[in-house]
């Protein structure tokens, strides 16, 4: 029998259901992730929206941060999105003194980028790699103010005359958004979690993997 790979959620805040529901709706075997063995037992993982810096304090509190650092070094497709964008990336400006992140993305975030007025809107983008335009969800998002030179830029959104803001990146496995490609609902509003999907390789023999 033919079975997608599994993906986790890192379920310690955000909007967990939104994304394993994605996830089971393009064909992948979503897991919820709170413990270390969970995310052994992952092939990819996708870091959700919610708030950067509790997150990052929950990942310490649950032991999580050092395992997942180390998951990704090791080559761990990832797929953060929005505050999930903010954890991944090496850097962040406008984050809390001293912000600390799990990094692995060679960019500069800015957290709360598009500024109060436009704090949240919904626009659409094109992302390369997926077909048609995606209808895009911000709130409160980051942007990307940097990216090294072994970044892809899928996306950009209009933010002014001549300015287009980077909102979703690429690094290898590493794939990031600002805006949420888990709200909407149905095949054609998943997208996003289709091409993360379709990059992730299943571990057929489910080696160093305890299934918890
Ligand atoms: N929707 C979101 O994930 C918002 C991210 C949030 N502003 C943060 O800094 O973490």
């Amino acid at each position: 029998m033919v079975t997608g790979p599994r993906i986790g959620v890192l379920a310690l805040q955000g909007d967990v259901p939104e994304h394993v529901a994605a996830l089971a709706g393009v064909g992948a075997r979503p897991l919820v992730v709170r413990r270390e063995a969970e995310l052994d037992a992952c092939d990819a993982l996708v870091l959700p929206g919610g708030e950067s810096t509790t997150m990052v304090r929950l990942l310490r509190i649950f032991d999580l941060l050092g395992p997942l650092r180390a998951r990704i070094a090791g080559g761990l497709p990832v797929l953060g999105t929005c505050a999930g964008m903010i954890l991944l990336a090496d850097r962040v400006l406008d984050g809390e003194r001293g912000q600390e992140t799990v990094g692995g993305l060679d960019v500069t975030v800015r957290r709360n980028a598009f500024g109060r007025q436009v704090d949240s809107f919904e626009g659409s983008v094109t992302m390369a790699g997926v077909p048609g335009r995606l209808p895009a969800v911000f709130i409160r998002a980051p942007w990307v103010e940097e990216a090294g030179p072994g970044v892809d830029v899928l996306a950009r959104v209009d933010a002014g005359p001549g300015v287009g803001r980077i909102v979703a990146v690429r690094q290898g496995p590493l794939l990031a958004t600002s805006f949420h490609p888990e709200v909407g609902e149905g095949p054609d509003a998943w997208r996003v979690h289709r091409y993360f999907a379709e990059q992730v390789v299943p571990d057929p023999a489910g080696a160093r993997r305890r299934d918890p």
